[in-house]
């Protein structure tokens, strides 16, 4: 059993925590944010113990917040007074236990109102060629949780809207460049969400031929076309209860279009080749690398289905816009793949590494970073990672580093130019020299560098 304890005195979380250990796993939060993001992670707890009395959240917003994320999931609250339980018991709380309680009473408590461990996703249709599912479940609905965490600002803005919407079954339109984690945060979206565990399936728009995508989307009938041999359920419909991901939406057929957008707007659909209108209960999420308006102006994308998907947009930024990042995720990465490729642990980037890693200019996005740190870690004997382990910071012309005439903006050249001329100094005097401002314009800039690393010590007078 596994219990998520929410109350905002740390020394009565502690002492609680203590006399549950042993039959149960606690978690302990304190209050919201935390408590929300525990319980989001797709931990799979079978029972909330919350504190109805805390100082900052009432025990009613916060049962309230907890049922956005969770409708089912039940709580236990802790209260000082009948009238009190009264109350909870009447804001939705399934069961209250009057302080001072004793560990063995609320055990017992809690394991009666607790549901049984829930798996974090549910088995689902195997694939769309297949009328029965045989229970087995994807590769992607056993991928583990993403994670939604972030030093970037932009990134973090989308990431508070993407978590504020998760819950909802608003349909969710993901813009950014390949690369970039679009996929990865649909399927935190879906994980987030109270669809979490019904499939989570993906379409790939570009993928097929018009005809084969409409059947993979909705499936066929037996003869239907030719190369049609058995019946087909879709995609649609193995999706039915969670999240149909369409990437690369921008590249749907305009033929395919409308059957989708009536999908979006009556959840009907028929299969290929058959006349019986069938429902749906799907959530629709859906990305492109496309400017969907440039699109419609084009004729490409009927107008209707891009308002239709247009409800709630995220903008993922580029790697290069989150430079604070990506560190990080290089780190992540790295432990990631010596951990699924059994390779030697404890490994780590030198500082040069880390200073091409922070100056390349990542068009792949994220998949490039993946790519290359993995790379890097496979063909290197050595437990420190270096520049030469990195052929394309190597090359020639292939730094990382911007360059004169790149088609890039005059603040990014800026940036590089101030990076360089300081990794090339010894002080931060002799680097505003070069670069013909003075020291106190130096360190302001040097301060809004994103991820900038110090490099040496600043004097205090600036
Ligand atoms: N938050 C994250 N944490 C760790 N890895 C991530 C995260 N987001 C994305 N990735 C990794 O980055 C790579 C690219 O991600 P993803 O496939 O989601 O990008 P995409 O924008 O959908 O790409 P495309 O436009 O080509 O479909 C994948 O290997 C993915 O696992």
């Amino acid at each position: 059993m596994t219990v998520l304890m929410i109350g905002d005195e740390a020394r009565s979380r502690r002492l609680l925590a203590f006399g549950l250990v042993g039959e149960t796993d606690v978690v302990t939060c304190i209050e919201s944010p935390a408590a929300l993001e525990a319980l989001s992670s797709l931990n799979p707890f079978c029972v909330v113990l919350l504190d109805w009395e805390m100082k900052s959240t009432a025990g009613s917003d916060m049962l309230a917040m907890l049922r956005t994320l969770d409708a089912e999931i039940p709580v236990v609250a802790t209260v000082a007074g009948e009238s009190v339980a009264t109350v909870a018991q009447k804001r939705g709380a399934n069961r209250c236990i009057l302080k001072p309680f004793s560990t063995e009473d609320l055990k017992s408590l809690l394991k009666e109102t607790a549901r049984e461990p829930l798996p974090v996703v549910a088995p689902a249709p195997k694939t769309p060629e297949v009328e029965e599912s045989t229970g087995e479940p994807t590769a992607e609905e056993t991928a583990s949780p993403v994670a939604f965490g972030s030093q970037s600002q932009p990134m973090r803005q989308v990431l508070q809207i993407a978590l504020r919407v998760a819950p909802t079954s608003a349909n969710i339109l993901i813009l950014g460049e390949n690369g970039t984690g679009k996929t990865a945060l649909a399927r935190g979206i879906h994980q987030r969400s109270l669809r979490k565990r019904m499939p989570f399936v993906t379409v790939n728009c570009p993928c097929l031929q018009s005809q084969l995508l409409q059947s993979e989307l909705f499936g066929h009938v037996r003869g239907s076309f030719t190369g049609a041999i058995n019946d087909a359920v879709g995609k649609v419909a193995a999706a039915e209860g969670g999240t149909l991901f369409l990437d690369e939406i921008g590249e749907l057929p305009l033929e395919i279009q409308p059957k989708l957008l009536r999908l979006l707007q009556d959840r009907q659909y028929e299969r290929v080749g058959e006349t019986k209108t069938r429902q749906a209960n799907i959530r629709v999420l859906a990305a492109t690398n496309r400017d969907l308006r440039e699109e419609v102006k084009a004729g490409r994308f009927r107008e209707d289905l891009f308002y239709r998907l247009n409800v709630i947009t995220l903008d993922m930024p580029s790697l290069r816009r989150r430079p604070e990042d990506i560190l990080s995720l290089a780190e992540e990465f790295l432990r990631e793949v010596t951990r699924n490729s059994g390779l030697r642990k404890n490994r780590a980037f030198t500082p040069e590494a880390r200073q091409v890693l922070m100056q390349h200019r990542w068009p792949g996005n994220l998949r490039e970073l993946r790519n290359m740190v993995e790379r890097a870690a496979i063909l290197s004997d050595s437990d420190h990672l270096d520049v030469a382990d990195f052929p394309i910071f190597c090359e020639e012309g292939q730094s990382g580093i911007p360059q004169v005439g790149d088609l890039i903006s005059l603040a990014e050249l800026e940036e590089a130019h101030i990076r360089e001329v300081i990794a090339r100094t010894q002080t931060l005097g002799h680097a505003a020299e070069i670069l013909g401002i003075n020291q106190a314009t130096l360190y302001r800039k040097r301060k809004r560098l994103p991820g900038s690393v110090e490099t040496f010590a600043v004097p205090e007078a600036i």
